[in-house]
């Protein structure tokens, strides 16, 4: 269980975030919405442990966060930033296995099991640059879960994707959320793509001094599909609602 409790966080004079608490039960996928430059980042930023010096606690199944947590997996907006170069796209995939010890041989196969599986097919061994986008950012999620991670920290992860592909990985997200249980934040710009995966959104309100305006509760079916789901009457009151709270219009 993801836990905050009374988080703020200033830079300097600057005071973006204002006593965020927060109970994400282990499994649930928790999308976070708010207006550009609220703290969504910073937010999540703070529980990957990568800033410290907030005010307030954070813990994670009961130990404070103070340095980046075990089992943690982080995929930014920026796959083509995130991903080695260098490296082959299997060996991108296996690189946070080496912590586990694992052998090379043990590490490319587990590698290749996790492309097969995000949908990238026949593509280990070629470098990033020579794919799309959108396979690009497969590559990052499925290095996210070659360590079968506890709790998985999305920062805009389909932002910068064509509508359709963007879709696409939306319903891999699901898929992979259903098969494993992950407990899941995930931020997005995005209204709709936040009720469309979300078990429940939470509203921040614009800085300075980022609050929580809206906790609501996701109530649709587990089966979700692009064109059925965002048609049904719960959906479109639900991203009423929420896009109602982003625009401060109550
Ligand atoms: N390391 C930092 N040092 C100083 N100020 C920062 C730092 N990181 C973020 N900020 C400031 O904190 C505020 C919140 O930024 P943040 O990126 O968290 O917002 P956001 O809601 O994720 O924005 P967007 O939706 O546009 O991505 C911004 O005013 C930003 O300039």
């Amino acid at each position: 269980m993801l836990r905050l409790d009374s988080v703020s966080r200033h830079f300097g004079d600057q005071h973006v975030l204002d006593g965020i608490s927060l109970t994400v039960p282990d499994g649930q996928l928790l999308s976070v919405v708010g207006p550009s430059g609220c703290g969504k980042s910073t937010l999540l930023r703070s529980v990957a442990g990568l800033l410290p010096g907030e005010e307030g606690t954070i813990t994670l199944d009961g130990a404070p966060v103070t340095g980046v947590p075990e089992h943690l997996a982080v995929v930014f907006q920026e796959y083509g930033r995130s991903l080695l170069p260098w490296l082959t796209v299997r060996d991108n995939v296996a690189l946070p296995l080496r912590r586990q010890g694992l052998g090379r041989a043990a590490r490319r196969a587990e590698a290749e099991a996790i492309l097969e599986r995000v949908g990238l097919h026949g593509v280990a061994r070629r470098r990033p640059r020579e794919l799309s986008g959108g396979m690009q950012q497969r590559v990052a999620i499925a290095r996210a879960l070659v360590c079968r991670p506890s709790l998985m920290l999305m920062d805009e992860p389909f932002g910068s994707l064509d509508a359709g592909t963007r879709e696409d990985l939306e319903d891999l997200l699901l898929e992979v959320h259903r098969a494993d249980g992950t407990t899941i934040v995930f931020v997005t710009h995005d209204i709709d793509e936040s009720v469309y995966v979300g078990d429940r959104v939470v509203v921040l309100s614009p800085g300075p001094g980022s609050r929580v305006v809206r906790d609501l509760r996701v109530d649709l079916p587990g089966e979700r599909d692009q064109i059925g789901t965002r048609s049904l009457p719960d959906f479109v009151a639900l991203r009423t609602e929420v896009g109602r709270a982003v625009r401060g219009g109550g």
